[in-house]
């Protein structure tokens, strides 16, 4: 079984949650032992744990130290739902972070006291973080048969074990098909200004052996153009109802150049990453992040003091740019509205 799918960027151990610092990789592999709810947030807002699912996993567990920490109060349902939105607060783009803490207020409405709540959200985490695990598993064999049997595979970000609960949604499409034999050659955008591609995608293919070459994002056109990438494999953020995706930040660019170029351009992400109550992709909020993450790399000032910096950290693809929406209870393609109502609308 390869190493990276096997690691854990979050676990529950010795009645706290542990979170793989993923600022510090590939440097160093360190966890950080968490047990307030305000901690949680912050490393959520900080972005020591990343990527959609994993967010939502992370939200889930912080949910349920809220219960914890609150037992014996005669008003634990107000305290936890103010818990619920300092979490909500930490990033607004992801719809798992919101979906996962709405689920968790739910479980502790069916709860008459909050030592019972506190017991079941955080069954219902551990719970969350396994299903992660097994949909990604079932997402990467469909993905593996849709996708082109052989050629080059471009992928932005990171979208792999660091960014779920285990094995990854595109990336876990990757692995599945490589580990079917599927004749691919992998290329990672290296993906500014976090360096997701560079410093975690690049951290997990090359602990799975899984051979692949790193490009700067503005690469990405030369390489299509010169016929080396036949398929663009992406994950997502938030899905709105007619298939439009908010992802990182460059992969409207990677859609619009696939177009040109005739390549066909997929997201992979759970059903939990559709936000049916948006109808298309231009209500999607898109997080700010702040202007150190562009003037500076690895600690160090890029630039003259004073620039004036945009960083938004995602973007929007239209759902005509999509090709197909891999999911772990299907493949949808167009027209998505249907195809995804069908899922779980
Ligand atoms: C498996 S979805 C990961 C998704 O999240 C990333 O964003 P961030 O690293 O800022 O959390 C990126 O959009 C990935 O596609």
């Amino acid at each position: 079984m390869p190493i990276a799918d096997q690691i854990r960027p979050i676990r529950w151990q010795n009645d706290a949650l542990e979170l793989l610092d993923q600022r510090q990789l590939p440097a160093q592999e360190h966890y950080l032992r968490l047990q307030e709810v305000e901690a949680v947030a912050a490393a959520i807002r900080d972005m020591v744990v990343r990527g959609a699912p994993a967010i939502g996993i992370t939200a889930a567990f912080g949910m349920a130290l809220a219960a914890r920490a609150i037992a014996g109060t005669a008003d634990w349902r107000e305290s936890l739902n103010r818990s619920a939105e300092v979490l909500k607060r930490a990033r607004p783009t992801a719809v798992n972070l919101a979906w996962a803490v709405q689920q968790q207020l739910h479980n502790a409405g069916l709860c008459d006291d909050v030592t019972t709540a506190s017991e079941a959200l955080l069954r219902w985490a551990q719970e969350l973080l396994a299903q992660d695990i097994r949909d990604n598993q079932r997402m990467g064999a469909l993905g593996a048969e849709v996708l082109p049997p052989e050629g080059g595979i471009l992928t932005h970000c990171n979208t792999g074990s660091l960014a779920t609960g285990g094995y990854g949604t595109a990336l876990g499409v990757i692995r599945a098909g490589i580990a079917a034999g599927r004749n691919w050659r992998i290329y990672a955008d290296e993906t500014r200004p976090w360096l997701q591609g560079a410093r975690l995608t690049a951290w997990e293919l090359q602990k799975d052996g899984i051979p692949f070459s790193l490009n700067v994002d503005g690469a990405a056109a030369h390489l299509m153009a010169r016929g080396e990438i036949q398929a663009v494999i992406v994950g997502a953020d938030r899905i709105a109802a007619n298939g439009d995706t908010a992802n990182k930040i460059g992969t409207y660019a990677l859609a619009v150049l696939a177009h040109y170029h005739d390549i066909p351009f997929f997201v992979a992400a759970p059903v939990s990453t559709v936000d049916f109550a948006m109808p298309h992709g231009n209500g999607i909020v898109i997080e700010e992040r702040p202007a150190e993450e562009v003037r500076q790399c690895g600690g160090r000032e890029l630039t003259p003091a004073g620039v004036a910096v945009r960083n938004p950290a995602f973007d929007v693809t239209p759902a005509a740019l999509i090709a197909a929406i891999i999911t772990e209870k299907g493949v949808v393609r167009p027209p998505f509205l249907e195809g995804l109502a069908a899922l779980g609308g």
